[in-house]
């Protein structure tokens, strides 16, 4: 200790020692070329005869490193370095390492084989992880994560990857918290880190370091890739270049995010592909006057652009859901398998704050399509900015939406609005995306934070796809038909249908109110029987009192007005 102290010699040389240790991935065309001329240098003085056995040791040596190589071109640079060293060292064996033109010749390929591998990607990637992985005990102190440890590691296409485990006590919402502390403690690029819980393990999680934004450029759509909704769709792909495929079939789907985010681009995306599914009919509401929808008109069966149409069109859609209902409980079926002949119904709406605001009507039956359709294969497909209760009208639209698609929000809590409560917290950061098209996806089985980039529609693929489709696309079955040529009840009216479903709780709640005894229901019974929310009830009862169906008898007790009772016995 004492002599290393007071020795500027050792300590210079423990100092190279050091570095050549650290740099020695880098160094390494360099030490193996030392490496050979020694070996050289060896053989030729004393055993000389040896030389037609060095190209077969130097081969036993690369045996061991082609097996670990998975990649053709480095498989291939490694044979080729193998089959140079050990001619090299044939010759050197044989003549001297100093025999002219072989330090020329060393010096040369040592210079040639290096370029590549100094260049190599993968070798400079790998190299960064062995890095990180030591030095990860001290960043984890500096960035508040001590205790935590690397369990392992490995180079992708983007980047690399590590599973992670946490001190006692940690969880991934004090790493999320600190990822861009993780950024700056490892020197990555801001955005580079991304952090997703274990599903097996609440005190560990996965860590993705991104060499290169792999969803840097915009990525082309080949086509639609469905050609059922029984069967997911293709949106985009993730960052580890895996596809999105998100399954439509009887579920509501909501698209958020601020303008230019790319939500329509997303919504081409999945109109695209149903368009190619000839179990499906699409009816479309655009209130910006038809400019998203319009394009692919001749693929809807209807589209409505006044609020006018769209209130028409979507008090069919619960005509439709009664027929259907109707249909299947004379059948006994519990939900319907969508065929060419009884095809799927999808409503896509543009913008769903238009429609709460300017067709609150529709609003009303879009509310009872997302609380009933499901079952029937009557579904909404809906975008909007800022999903808020209001800008989705005062129903359960937003709470009833199955598939969640949040392109980039403004601030940061606006991802709950779109995702749900808790997915900020949970690490779904949409505010961090910094493209348009890029998107989290939150669904049935898919429920990991993991960044996805949609397709690119283009206008072209729009007109292609559109005009190939369009001959093929089935009408309505006739029962649907029927139930729209029928005298049907208006939507305000639907209270009055006779059928009532389980899970219609607007249709619980009439039944309820025309069934109660004089003195009224209460507002809280009325929230047991229908299992909806105060907001909800007195909503519904309001409607229902300016229609002059109910009215109040007592403070907070209702009831059907006299003519909507059944006569007393
Ligand atoms: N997946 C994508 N990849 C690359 N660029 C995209 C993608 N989607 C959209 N864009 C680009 O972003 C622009 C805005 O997209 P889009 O119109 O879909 O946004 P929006 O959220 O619907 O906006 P608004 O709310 O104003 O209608 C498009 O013109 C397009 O150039």
């Amino acid at each position: 200790m004492i002599v290393a102290d007071e020795s500027p010699l050792l300590d210079a040389l423990t100092g190279l020692a050091r570095l050549t240790f650290r740099y020695r991935s880098e160094l390494a065309p360099i030490t193996t070329a030392l490496g050979l001329g020694l070996a050289g240098l060896w053989l030729h003085a004393t055993h000389p005869a040896w030389w037609p056995y060095a190209p077969g040791a130097v081969l036993v040596l690369m045996l061991g490193v082609l097996r670990r190589l998975d990649r053709p071109e480095e498989r291939l640079y490694a044979a080729l370095v193998g089959a140079g060293a050990g001619a090299w060292l044939a010759a050197a064996t044989r003549l001297g390492p100093t025999h002219r033109p072989l330090p020329t010749v060393l010096a040369v390929t040592t210079l040639a084989a290096g370029i590549p591998w100094w260049t190599h990607r993968r070798r400079r990637v790998r190299v960064t992880v062995d890095r990180t992985i030591r030095a990860w005990p001290n960043v984890a102190e500096a960035v508040g994560l001590a205790g935590s440890r690397v369990l392992s590691a490995v180079v992708d296409l983007w980047g690399w990857r590590a599973r992670m485990t946490l001190r006692p006590g940690q969880t991934i919402a004090d790493v999320i918290a600190h990822v861009p502390a993780i950024e700056s403690g490892l020197g990555t690029r801001p955005g580079a880190v991304r952090v997703e819980p274990d599903p097996a393990h609440a005190g560990r999680f996965l860590m993705r370091v991104l060499a290169d934004d792999p969803h840097a450029t915009a990525i082309p759509w080949r086509g639609p890739s469905a050609q059922t909704i029984g069967k997911p769709i293709d949106l985009g792909v993730y960052e580890d270049a895996t596809p999105v495929r998100v399954a439509f079939l009887r579920r509501h789907a909501l698209v958020g995010g601020i303008a230019g985010s790319g939500k329509s681009g997303v919504l081409n995306v999945i109109v695209g592909n149903l368009a190619a599914c000839p179990d499906v009919v699409l009816w479309g509401v655009d209130l910006k006057g038809g400019m998203e929808l319009r394009p692919w008109a001749s693929c809807l069966d209807r589209l409505a652009t006044t609020p006018a149409e769209a209130a028409t069109l979507l008090r069919d859609a619960v005509r439709v859901i009664e027929a259907r209902a109707r249909a299947m409980s004379e059948s006994n079926a519990r939900v319907r398998e969508p065929t060419p002949q009884a095809p799927a119904l999808v409503i896509i709406i543009d913008e769903y704050a238009e429609l709460a605001e300017n067709a609150p009507q529709a609003a009303t039956a879009a509310d009872s399509v997302a609380r009933r359709g499901r079952a029937v294969a009557v579904t909404l497909l809906a975008a909007t900015q800022r999903p808020t209760q209001q800008a989705m009208g005062k129903g359960a639209v937003r709470s009833q939406m199955d598939i969640r698609i949040c392109l980039r929000v403004r601030e940061r809590k606006d991802t709950d609005l779109v995702l749900g409560q808790g997915a900020l917290a949970a690490g779904w950061l949409a505010h961090t995306l910094d493209a348009p098209g890029k998107f989290l996806v939150s669904a049935e089985g898919l429920d990991q934070p993991r960044r996805a980039r949609a397709y690119l529609v283009t206008d072209d693929d729009v007109r292609t796809t559109a005009a190939r489709h369009s001959p093929d696309r089935p009408p309505l079955d006739a029962l649907s038909a029927a139930a729209l040529d029928g005298d049907e009840p208006e939507p305000d009216d639907v209270v009055d249908a006779e059928i009532v479903t389980d899970a219609d709780p607007e249709l619980t709640l009439w039944t309820a109110l025309r069934d109660s005894p004089d003195e009224g229901v209460s507002v809280s019974d009325l929230m047991n029987i229908t299992e909806m929310g105060r907001t909800w009830i007195y909503d519904r009862l309001q409607a229902h009192a300016r229609a002059g169906r109910a009215r109040q008898v007592a403070r907070g007790r209702w009831r059907a007005t006299d003519h909507n009772r059944p006569p007393s016995v």
